[in-house]
């Protein structure tokens, strides 16, 4: 077997050179095929059913190499063993979704599934989430297998088709499987967080976020019943009245501030030198500050995700016709839950703040926030990221344990590892973050092909059998 590689030795400055064209025919490729999820039962089969074909003719070789075995599950979801030379080495796990949020067709600058390419930019559904990393993880590997390359540690790849909504068939399956067969892993790697340039006010230089956690999620129905009627003689209060006010109120009141009771402290911390003064005492000193420091980020919506457990009205029906005065009123509120709270908690604050008994209440789904992964000199899937970040990133000043304030597949592997992190290797700029589910989702060639390079180190350093002996870094981990 090849030796391990030399993990803090210095590295030749430039990249392994890739064939531009075709890496961006692939993923442009990827991209015009509509995976558009809906809902759990509504997802696009045939896109599905072409993105598997797809892939199997864009990477030929991760198909046909004899050490690596792929296998369909849960019906279109694809789960890939690729088995190292090195059994003693306990696997990691490389995690990412094909399937896309719904697009409209006005808004874009070009229609979401055209995979446009402009001014460097390709432009489409699915370019940030999460196609990229789906096709730039298959396209390292090809790459690698290309150069001859065997792993000497074995690693699975996981691409789910259902995660827009909810992961259940797809990668929750594939974490099923994986645990029926007695796997552990090292570590696993799965979209939700990335490289920072720009976003965080007061942060003047790109920063590495790998999030350590989720928040939780919590979507009730709200529902109102009342008598139909004549409009002309209407009561005094209708159900669309009552659950309007009873929704209201659910927005007026925010949940409770808890900025410095999770993760989020170790995040601003580990950033505090990148503030200028005095912001850096103020964020080395957040046991202190949290309160003033909460009600500055809390003003724009992503940092208010950081603040609390935070409140989306997302849908209100009622009814029929202009003159009927209608029986049912219903809405459907999510809640994503901070790390230091709780469904039950949640609930409760729910019933108190509606506080109306005509307003009956049902949950639709829920489930805490996940586990807080290991983040320390013995982390193996840190310190690996973090060697790869160096390499590949050199201009990025730090690498900080964030929160994902999305939900990923990754949840379903707990089972699995402890060591769970979500780290998209894209530099995301302040407007670049309402693309995501929005509208003109892009990514420029530059940025996929250093996804590409991201993930080809990183599988080789993963090789590695275990970490040096922390020394004296100029990055601060
Ligand atoms: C798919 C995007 C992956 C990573 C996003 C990385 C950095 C974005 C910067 C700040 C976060 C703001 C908004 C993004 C919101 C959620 C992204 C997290 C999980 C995505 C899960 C999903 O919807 O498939
Ligand atoms: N990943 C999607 C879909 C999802 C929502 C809620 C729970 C699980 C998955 C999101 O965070 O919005
Ligand atoms: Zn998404
Ligand atoms: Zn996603």
């Amino acid at each position: 077997p090849p030796p391990a590689p030399t993990f803090w030795a210095p590295r030749a400055a430039a990249g392994p050179a890739f064939d531009e064209q075709e890496l961006v025919r692939a993923l442009r490729g990827a991209i015009k095929i509509p995976t558009v999820a809906f809902l759990r039962k509504q997802l696009n089969t045939t896109a599905l059913i072409e993105f598997g074909k797809y892939i199997q003719k864009v990477f030929p070789a991760v198909f046909s190499t004899e050490f690596i075995q792929h296998e369909v599950v849960g019906e279109y979801s694809y789960l890939f063993t690729v088995q190292g030379s090195d059994p003693q080495l306990m696997p990691y796990m490389l995690l990412a979704h094909m399937d896309v949020v719904p697009a409209s067709e006005e808004g874009w600058k070009f229609p979401p599934f055209s995979a446009e390419e402009d001014e460097g930019y390709i432009y489409g559904r699915g370019t940030l989430d999460n196609k990229n990393s789906a096709i730039g993880i298959l396209q390292a590997l090809e790459f690698l297998l290309r150069r001859n390359y065997r792993p000497r540690r074995s690693f699975y790849i996981g691409i789910g088709h259902d995660e827009e909504v909810s992961g259940l068939d797809g990668g929750k399956q594939i974490a099923m499987l994986l645990q029926a067969r007695g796997v552990k892993l090292s570590f696993l790697l799965d979209e939700g967080s990335g490289i920072l340039d720009g976003v965080i006010e007061g942060i003047k230089s790109p920063v590495a976020l790998i999030a350590v956690t989720e928040k939780g999620s919590l979507t009730l129905n709200l529902t109102v019943r009342s008598d139909p009627g004549h409009s002309s003689a209407p009561p005094k209060e209708t159900s669309i009245g009552i659950l309007a006010a009873a929704v209201s109120r659910l927005e007026k009141n925010p949940m409770p501030r808890l900025f410095g009771y999770g993760p989020e402290l170790m995040m601003f911390e580990h950033l505090a030198s990148e503030f200028a003064f005095p912001l850096n005492i103020v964020m080395k000193n957040l046991w202190l500050f949290s309160p003033l420091v909460s009600r500055i980020i809390e003003r724009k919506p992503t940092g208010n995700s950081m603040v609390r457990t935070t409140t989306a009205l997302t849908v209100f029906k009622a009814g029929i016709k202009f003159n009927v005065i209608p029986h049912l009123a219903s809405a459907a509120v999510n809640f994503r839950i901070h790390p230091a709270q709780k469904v039950a908690e949640v609930l409760e604050i729910v019933k108190d703040t509606i506080d109306d008994d005509r307003v009956e209440i049902t949950v639709i789904e829920a489930f805490d926030p996940l586990p807080i992964s290991p983040w320390d000199d013995q982390a193996l899937g840190v310190q690996i990221f973090r060697r790869t970040i160096m390499d590949v990133f050199p201009h990025v000043s730090s690498i900080a344990p964030g929160i994902c304030i999305g939900n990923t597949d990754s949840r379903h592997f707990t089972n699995l590892t402890d060591a769970i992190y979500r780290f998209n290797p894209v530099v995301f700029k302040a407007d670049d973050v309402s693309r995501i589910h929005g509208w003109n989702e892009r990514i420029s060639v530059k940025d996929y092909e250093k996804q590409v390079e991201f993930l080809f180190q990183l599988i080789q350093n993963s090789d590695i059998d275990k970490l040096p002996k922390p020394h004296l870094s100029t990055h601060e981990l």
